[in-house]
């Protein structure tokens, strides 16, 4: 390719992209214009009037790039729940439940943000290596530290990830630990706001590629006082909200013990339930939580690595979609031991198939499930892992279409360090694209972009 930066060229290149859940758009040699902005502005596809003008110009003009014979565009991923300061625990500590697991290994790691040296040690990493396996978007929860997340944000603009960020709330020192939460709601609602005004004013954050997110860790860590402050904050400041709902039987028992209804509904009577709501896991919704979510426009962010080892159940995906519920899909770093949404996806594919079936052997076929329709496939994977977590987000990305941004990947299935190898068997261009989905890793990832810019 000539140069790598493709903001004001042309791009002709193939590839695939899931616009609409359940249907894979194969696209054959297209032509992409992005503009100065980053944004597309037209995908022109051979055959159309257009076509053969828009080459001869961009080729007359000197703008035209061209993807590498071979090589796939794809759009980029969408990771709807990554806990940054966890990094360094991913693939530890996994055989304890959700309550062990939080206050003795993930609590002392998120308190060592305090830190300023090893936050930004750590999260320049994390960003680089999120990057270069695709993830082009990425929703953060940081720790209760304002100075730590500051530098979250920073390196996010840095490294050139689309990103949002949220200093994590939990203020209930009947739940929370002394030496990790913040001191007062006070103190909480303060310190988001803080970080909301940092990110929103930054320099380098002029088009608004970094966000602020208001993030109450989930309701067991925040008194009601936070609750309610944050819900009026996210009012007044219009940012996404972000939190853990009903994901395990604990999580869930105790919010029920508590408030005397369920996570979705005490959120939503809070304020914390809107458009940009992104709850993470929700594995145990019931069907009117699943209107709720739809009727406020709400999202989940299915976790599914995470929920084997850590929920004792599986998310009712097909339940929720067909209620209308918006879905994206999260690696929860390190509540699953990934990093990328290849592998979310492949999981998100796979646990919906064993709910669907039943896994006790000792059943018979007919009694291992009460779950009919419960499966989805590699296109609806790889929709919500690309577009879908852009509309769970209100962001557009996740497409190859006229205003959105052009953050995409691009596939080398011949990398020889790679794991995809091809035998001119593909029946199809599904086919194709279910091969990649489902064997590709991070040395076939060639190029990534956001917002039309080079990053990794
Ligand atoms: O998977 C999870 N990771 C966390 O850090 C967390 N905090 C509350 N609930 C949680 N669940």
């Amino acid at each position: 390719m000539q140069g790598l930066g493709l903001r004001g060229r042309t791009l002709l290149a193939s590839g695939f992209h899931a616009p609409e859940r359940g249907d894979i758009d194969a696209l054959h040699e297209v032509l992409i214009a992005i503009g100065e902005d980053g944004v597309i502005r037209t995908v022109t596809r051979p055959g159309e009037e257009d076509y053969e003008r828009a080459l001869a110009t961009a080729r007359e003009t000197g703008v035209l790039s061209t993807l590498p014979d071979g090589m796939l565009l794809l759009p980029g991923f969408v990771d709807l729940h990554v806990h940054a300061p966890q990094y360094p625990q991913l693939g530890r500590a996994l055989d304890v439940p959700l309550e062990v697991w939080l206050h003795k290994y993930t609590f002392p790691l998120e308190a060592r943000y305090a830190d300023a040296a090893f936050a930004r040690r750590v999260y320049r990493r994390l960003v680089a290596d999120l990057l270069a396996t695709g993830t082009t978007t990425a929703l953060y929860f940081a720790t209760v530290h304002v100075e730590a997340t500051r530098i979250l944000a920073d390196i996010c603009l840095e490294e050139g990830q689309r990103a949002l960020v949220g200093k994590v709330a939990m203020d209930d020192p009947q739940s929370c630990p002394d030496y990790y939460r913040d001191a007062s709601p006070e103190a909480a609602i303060a310190g988001t706001w803080e970080v909301i005004d940092h990110i929103r004013s930054h320099p380098a954050n002029r088009d608004g590629r970094v966000r602020p997110v208001v993030t109450p860790r989930f309701i067991p860590s925040c008194t009601n006082a936070t609750l309610q402050g944050l819900g009026e904050l996210a009012r007044d400041c219009g940012c996404h909200v972000q939190t853990h709902c009903s994901e395990s039987d604990w999580a869930h028992g105790y919010v029920l013990a508590r408030h005397g209804m369920t996570d979705a509904a005490s959120l939503d009577r809070f304020g914390l339930l809107g458009a940009g709501s992104v709850l993470a896991h929700s594995n145990f919704l019931t069907a009117d939580d699943m209107d709720l979510l739809a009727a406020r426009q709400a999202a989940v962010a299915h976790c599914p690595v995470s929920n084997a080892y850590f929920a004792g159940a599986v998310f009712p995906l097909r339940a929720a979609l067909e209620k209308g519920v918006r879905v994206g899909l999260g690696t929860d770093i390190s509540g699953g031991p990934i990093s990328s949404i290849l592998d979310a996806m492949r999981a998100a594919v796979m646990v919906s198939r064993m709910l669907e079936s039943g896994v006790d052997p000792a059943l018979p076929p007919r009694q291992r499930s009460a779950m009919v329709d419960a499966r989805i496939d590699f296109r609806e994977a790889f929709h919500l892992a690309t577009a879908g977590g852009g509309d769970a987000l209100n962001l557009p990305v996740g497409r190859f279409a006229p205003g959105c941004h052009f953050d995409a990947l691009a596939i080398d299935p011949a990398a020889e360090d790679g794991t995809i190898r091809l035998w001119d068997v593909e029946a199809n261009d599904e086919m194709l694209l279910e091969t990649i989905l489902y064997t590709a890793s991070k040395p076939n990832i060639a190029g990534v972009w956001v917002g039309g810019a080079h990053v990794a």
